[in-house]
């Protein structure tokens, strides 16, 4: 931001002066960045109205994207809403209809190209253009890697990581017309860091958020500044989609599973404060910084300590005893 301003007053600098001047205005830039963020975190955000909007939420039939669909709704935004369960896709829609708003639901299976492009033209046709994209639908296969169908396996990279793409291609170049929109991407905490018997979880949502990041740069570099993009990370939420799933006894009031409707809220107010991430709750930071910073071998005493590296064994167990 200062940096480019800089620069225009100073094109006969030598380079090395230039460069320095740049570090300096750079270190201002991230002291204010920081700032901001602190101010953020104890100061109510100021949020945006979503009133006039049209906003697409996929997995609309699941427990978040239903709770989104109502959230957006009692906002104000018109409401497109995509899943493949067609009965619990229409039963979200009827409830945001008893709020006052116009909702459009379509049947779409996320885990195929071609349905998302034909589905995004019959909404630009039926109902305009979208101008923010929440992308929630995500499914975890919930097997052993060695026990799983390749189907299974493939079914979640391209449900929760490739459908990105699709929609990103589909929907994007609308909002760049008018530099205007807002992309959400409902990604996970095990997008940062990870747990055992999850591989395909686990590389779905790092392909999420890295797609996430990489878009977001690409949109500032493009002086796209008008369309947003907020990533949500989640720990595990008590809507039985990870059923069975849980760290050290002893340490669950620690951090204890979220309820739907507290995660929904929380990432609406990171959404609609144009926040560019949010992990739910704050403590996920701990986990996801120490990932990086500390050896494998300390994090993996922590994980042991915690629980974490075998939180998932009970979910996997009961999926494969329901399966069998
Ligand atoms: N629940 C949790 O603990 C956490 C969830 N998340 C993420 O939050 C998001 C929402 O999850 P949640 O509401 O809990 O999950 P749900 O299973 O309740 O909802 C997901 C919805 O997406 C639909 N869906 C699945 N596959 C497709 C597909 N191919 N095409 C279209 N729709 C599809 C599901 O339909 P159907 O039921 O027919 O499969 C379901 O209606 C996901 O991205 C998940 O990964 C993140 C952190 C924690
Ligand atoms: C691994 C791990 C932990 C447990 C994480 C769990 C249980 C995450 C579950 C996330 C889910 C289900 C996300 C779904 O999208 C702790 C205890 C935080 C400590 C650090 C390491």
């Amino acid at each position: 931001m200062f940096c480019s301003w800089a620069l225009k007053f100073l094109p006969a600098a030598p380079a090395a002066m230039v460069v320095l001047v740049d570090l300096l205005l750079m270190l201002l830039d991230l002291s204010y960045s920081i700032l901001c963020a602190v101010l953020q975190t104890l100061l109510p955000p100021r949020l945006k109205s979503v009133e006039g909007e049209l906003c697409l939420i996929t997995g609309a039939g699941g427990a978040l994207g239903r709770l989104f669909a109502l959230e957006f709704a009692k906002e104000g935004a018109q409401l497109v809403l995509w899943d493949c369960d067609t009965a619990a896709n229409e039963h979200t829609a009827r409830l945001a209809r008893d709020l006052g708003v116009k909702v459009h639901a379509y049947t779409v299976d996320l885990s195929k190209r071609e349905h998302i492009y034909e589905a995004a033209d019959r909404v630009r046709a039926e109902v305009g253009d979208v101008t923010m994209v929440v992308n929630n639908a995500g499914v975890v296969a919930g097997r052993r890697l060695l026990d799983c169908p390749d189907e299974l396996l493939e079914r979640t990279l391209l449900v929760n990581c490739h459908a990105l793409f699709w929609m990103t291609k589909a929907f994007l170049p609308q909002m760049k017309a008018r530099n205007h929109g807002h992309i959400v991407t409902i990604a996970s905490a095990l997008g940062l860091f990870t747990t055992s018997c999850v591989e395909d979880y686990c590389a779905s949502k790092f392909g999420a958020v890295g797609f996430h990041e990489s878009l977001a740069l690409e949109l500032q570099a493009e002086n796209q500044g008008g369309i947003k993009t907020t990533l949500v990370c989640p720990y595990i939420v008590n809507n039985g989609m990870f059923a069975g799933c849980e760290i050290r006894k002893e340490l669950r009031s620690l951090i204890p599973p979220l309820e739907p409707l507290y995660t929904v809220q929380e990432s609406m107010k990171a959404i609609l404060g144009e926040q560019q991430m949010v992990c739910i709750p704050r403590l996920i930071y701990i986990p996801f910084l120490a990932r990086v910073l500390l050896p494998w071998e300390a994090n993996l005493a922590t994980y042991r300590f915690m629980g974490g590296d075998k939180c998932m064994l009970p979910f996997i167990n009961r999926t494969e005893t329901k399966v069998t």
